[in-house]
C-alpha cells in the first residue's frame, strides 16, 4: 500500500465518522444503533492501515530523521568545541565592561533588531552604545536630550564577524533571588586564536575611552559596587590659591612614580591626604580633577554607613585595586558617631566634638556604623592593607587636631591640607570664569602678579604632616580656566572681576555660595557686582 492510498483510508474513515456525527445531531433518539455502526465502519477502514506496516515506516523514517539531525548538531558541536571556547564575562568584573563598549562600538552592533534601552552607560559616559542623540538639535544642552543609549538585549544571541571569524554574544540574566541585585553575564563563543585579539582591542578601546571619564565606584554591602562616572575636569577648574592644587598633584604623582624607592626602603607604598576646612570649599571637586589628572579611579568608602563595621572595612580597603583613590568622606562624622581609641560608643568621645562648629545644632544621629578607631587603623596600614593607593580623608572641622593624633601621624595622613572660605583672589577668578570665554581665559602677566599679591596677602596653607604648624604659603601661576557660553568684552569682565573681588570680604563666604549667586546674574555680570556687596552682608549674617 503506498501513501496516497493510506492517505485516502485515513480520510474516508474520518468523512464516516463527520457524517455520523452530523447524523447524530440531528436524530438524537436514534444514535446508538448508527453510532455503532460508524465506529465498525472506522474500525474496518483502518484495520488495514495497521496490518500494512507502513506506519512503522513512517516512524522508523521520522526516529532516523531525528537521529540524524541529532547527530549532526552534536557533532557540530564538537567540531565547534574544538576550535570556540565560550567565555564568560562577570556583569562586576572590568572585562564586562570592555565587551560591553566593544560590541556597542562594532558597525553590527547597528543593524541589530533586538535591542535594551538603558540610561546606564556602563561607566562610560556617551561612549557605549548609539545615543539617542539631541531631541532639540538647536540646543544640544537641553534637559530634554534624554541621554539614554541602545544596548544589547539580555537573553538574546548576537552573532557578528570579527576579523573574518564568526562570533556568537550572548547575554544572560542571572537570578540570585535578590530582585534588586539582578546580574547579568555575557558569554562570549568565539574561534579560539581570535579571543585573544579581540579582547586586547576591546580592552584597548576602553582605556582609550576611559581617559575621559574618571569612574567612581562605592563600597556597598559586600563588594565595590560601579557608580557613575564623571567627565574629567580640567585642574584648573577647582580655585584655589595659586600653586596649591598643582602642589598636590606633583606630591601624588611624584608618590605614584615611586613604587621601587619605597620597596627598597621597606616603607609601605601608601599615602594619605587629609582635606579639611569650610564646607563647599573644593574639597571634593579637587580629589575628582587629581583622580582625573592621574587616571585614578575613585573609590568611596563611607565610615558611617550602616553594616559598616571593623572587618567589612578591612576587607573593602584590601579589595582596593593596585592603583587608585580612596575616598573617606566627612572622616570626622564616623568619629562623632562613636570612632574614638577605644570604643564605639557614641557618648564617649576623646576631646571635643569634632564637628561641632558645623554641626552643633543637628540632633544626634542614631549609631549606625560599627566602626572604631583601632578598626580603621588597622584597615589604613594592618598586615591586610592595601599597597600602592592614595587615600583622601576629607572633614569639615577647622583643624586638623580633631582626628586622633595616631590617624593623622606620618604614614598615615601624610599631608594635611586647610580648605578655608574664599580669598579675594578666588572670589575674582570664578567671576572671570564665569563671564568669560574660554579662549578669553588667558594668562596675563600683569594679572598674575596680582593673584600672586593676594596669595601672599592671604594664607591658604598646605602643612605636612611632618611639621604641622609650619606654614608654608604655596606661590605659582594661574591657569587658564574653561569660559562660558555669554560673551562679554575681555576688558570690562577683567574691571568687574576686580570690582566683584572687592565687593566681598576676604573669608566671608564658601566658594559654592559664591558660585551659587553668580548662577543667579549668568547674564548680567554688572548687576551681580552691583549687588555683591548686599549679598555678602546678608551671607556673612548667616554664618
Ligand atoms: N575652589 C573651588 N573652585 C571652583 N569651584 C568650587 C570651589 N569650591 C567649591 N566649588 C564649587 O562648589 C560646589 C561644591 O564643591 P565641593 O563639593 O568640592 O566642596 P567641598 O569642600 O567638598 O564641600 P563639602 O565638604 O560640603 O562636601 C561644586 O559645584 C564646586 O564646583
Amino acid at each position: 500500500m503506498d501513501s496516497s492510498s493510506i492517505v485516502q483510508l485515513v480520510l474516508s474513515a474520518l468523512t464516516n465518522v463527520t457524517n455520523t456525527s452530523f447524523v447524530n445531531q440531528t436524530s438524537s433518539t436514534s444514535s446508538s444503533p448508527l453510532s455503532s455502526l460508524t465506529n465498525d465502519a472506522l474500525l474496518t477502514s483502518l484495520l488495514p492501515l495497521l496490518f500494512s506496516y507502513d506506519w512503522l515506516k513512517i516512524l522508523l523514517l521520522g526516529s532516523a530523521f531525528e537521529a540524524l539531525r541529532r547527530g549532526f548538531f552534536s557533532v557540530w558541536r564538537g567540531v565547534v568545541k574544538g576550535f570556540w571556547i565560550e567565555a564568560t564575562f562577570e556583569q562586576d568584573d572590568e572585562p564586562y565592561d570592555w565587551l560591553m563598549l566593544w560590541v556597542s562600538n562594532h558597525p553590527s552592533w547597528h543593524k541589530a533588531r533586538v535591542v535594551d534601552v538603558s540610561s546606564r552607560s556602563y561607566l562610560l559616559g556617551d561612549h557605549i552604545g548609539v545615543p539617542l542623540g539631541p531631541i532639540d538639535t538647536s540646543d544640544p544642552d537641553s534637559e530634554s536630550n534624554l541621554s539614554v543609549h541602545y544596548l544589547p538585549s539580555r537573553s538574546e544571541t548576537y552573532t557578528l564577524w570579527y576579523n573574518g571569524c564568526y562570533v556568537q554574544i550572548i547575554r544572560k540574566m542571572q537570578d540570585n533571588g535578590d530582585s534588586r541585585y539582578r546580574d547579568s553575564n555575557e558569554t562570549l563563543c568565539v574561534r579560539r586564536a581570535v579571543l585573544h585579539s579581540l579582547l586586547v582591542e576591546a580592552s584597548q578601546a576602553y582605556v582609550t575611552t576611559r581617559k575621559r571619564v574618571v569612574r567612581i565606584f562605592v563600597a556597598d554591602r559586600d563588594h565595590w559596587r560601579s557608580f557613575s562616572s564623571i567627565h574629567k575636569r580640567p585642574l584648573h577648574s577647582v580655585i584655589l590659591e595659586p600653586g596649591m592644587a598643582e602642589l598636590i598633584l606633583e606630591d601624588a604623582r611624584d608618590f605614584l612614580g615611586s613604587k621601587a624607592w619605597y620597596r627598597e626602603r621597606g616603607i609601605p607604598f601608601r599615602r594619605g591626604y587629609f582635606l579639611y576646612g569650610a564646607p563647599g570649599s573644593g574639597k571634593t571637586s579637587l580629589i575628582h580633577t587629581l583622580a582625573g589628572e592621574l587616571n585614578l579611579d575613585v573609590y568611596i568608602v563611607s565610615l558611617s554607613r550602616a553594616g559598616m563595621d571593623d572587618s567589612t572595612l578591612i576587607q573593602f580597603l584590601s579589595e582596593l585595586p593596585s592603583r587608585c583613590i580612596a575616598l573617606m568622606e566627612d572622616i570626622d562624622t564616623a568619629f562623632q558617631y562613636g570612632l574614638n581609641r577605644n570604643t564605639s560608643s557614641p557618648t564617649s568621645t576623646t576631646g571635643p566634638s569634632p564637628n561641632s562648629h558645623s554641626r552643633s545644632n543637628d540632633v544626634d544621629p542614631p549609631k549606625t556604623s560599627g566602626i572604631t578607631l583601632s578598626g580603621l587603623l588597622n584597615a589604613l596600614d594592618g598586615v591586610a592593607a592595601h599597597e600602592g593607593r592614595l587615600l583622601f580623608a576629607t572633614s569639615n572641622c577647622k583643624s586638623a587636631s580633631v582626628l586622633d593624633a595616631a590617624l593623622r601621624r606620618p604614614g598615615r595622613m601624610d599631608l594635611h591640607v586647610e580648605f578655608r572660605l574664599a580669598s579675594r583672589y578666588q572670589a575674582e577668578e570664578l567671576f572671570k570664569r564665569f563671564y568669560l570665554a574660554s579662549e578669553e581665559l588667558v594668562v596675563v602677566d600683569g594679572e598674575d602678579e596680582e593673584g600672586e599679591k593676594s596669595a601672599e596677602e592671604t594664607d591658604v596653607l598646605l602643612r605636612s604632616s611632618e611639621s604641622p604648624e609650619s606654614e608654608s604659603p604655596i606661590h605659582g601661576s594661574t591657569h587658564a580656566l574653561p569660559g562660558q557660553a555669554f560673551h562679554f568684552p575681555r576688558p570690562k569682565i577683567l574691571a568687574l572681576a576686580s570690582e566683584f573681588a572687592h565687593a566681598i570680604p576676604e573669608r566671608s563666604c564658601s566658594m559654592a555660595s559664591l558660585q551659587g549667586y553668580l548662577m543667579k546674574y549668568k547674564t548680567r555680570p554688572e548687576v551681580a557686582v552691583r549687588e555683591a556687596g548686599a549679598w555678602a552682608e546678608t551671607e556673612a549674617g548667616k554664618a
